[in-house]
């Protein structure tokens, strides 16, 4: 049997004023953004996480750290897609993709088709090997008072 790696990821950035929302490659209508150096979409960077980690690869900061100015603003799309040909060029390749994201608002679920679309995209997938979860965090602590958003992610590999 082919052998298989499983990673998990997780990534949280602050909800404030003047930012765009991004998750998942989508920009969500909403009265706060994401703070970053890049465009902070956290679901992203925990499905990097996830890949890398599976790959023993490191982590997103690793490849991408939060110092360079190559990586101010970066679209995470294009961070997803460079971390994967890593893990391509190490011999493995994604099976699929379990997602979970924590915003107490907005609700994400007229989104979540677009996202899974995009992610599918880069990491050349079909649609339904990628899912993607939203929770409140039932109002309590920082997430339930809208100071920031979390994602958290598995991926499952196998070798090529
Ligand atoms: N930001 C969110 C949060 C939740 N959802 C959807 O609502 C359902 C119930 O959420 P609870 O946190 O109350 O369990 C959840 O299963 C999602 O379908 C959402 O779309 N966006
Ligand atoms: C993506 C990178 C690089 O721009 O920066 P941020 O957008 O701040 O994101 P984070 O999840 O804190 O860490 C990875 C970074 O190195």
């Amino acid at each position: 049997m082919k052998s298989i790696r499983i990673g998990q990821g997780y990534d949280v950035h602050q909800l404030v004023a003047g930012r765009p929302l991004i998750l998942g490659g989508v920009c969500i209508p909403f009265d706060k953004g994401l703070l970053g150096h890049s465009d902070a979409d956290a679901l992203l960077h925990a499905i990097t996480d996830a890949l890398l980690g599976a790959a023993a690869l490191g982590d997103i900061g690793k490849l991408y750290p939060d110092t360079a100015a190559v990586n101010k603003d970066a679209d995470s799309r294009e961070l997803l897609r460079g971390a994967y040909a890593q893990v391509q060029a190490a011999g493995w390749k994604v099976i699929n993709v379990d997602s979970t994201v924590i915003a107490q608002q907005p609700k994400l679920r007229p989104y979540i088709d677009q996202m899974r679309q995009n992610i599918a995209a880069a990491l050349n997938l079909p649609v339904d090997a990628v899912n993607i979860k939203g929770k409140t965090n039932e109002k309590l602590g920082y997430l339930g008072r809208q100071e920031a958003i979390e994602a958290q992610a598995v991926v499952l590999l196998t070798a090529v």
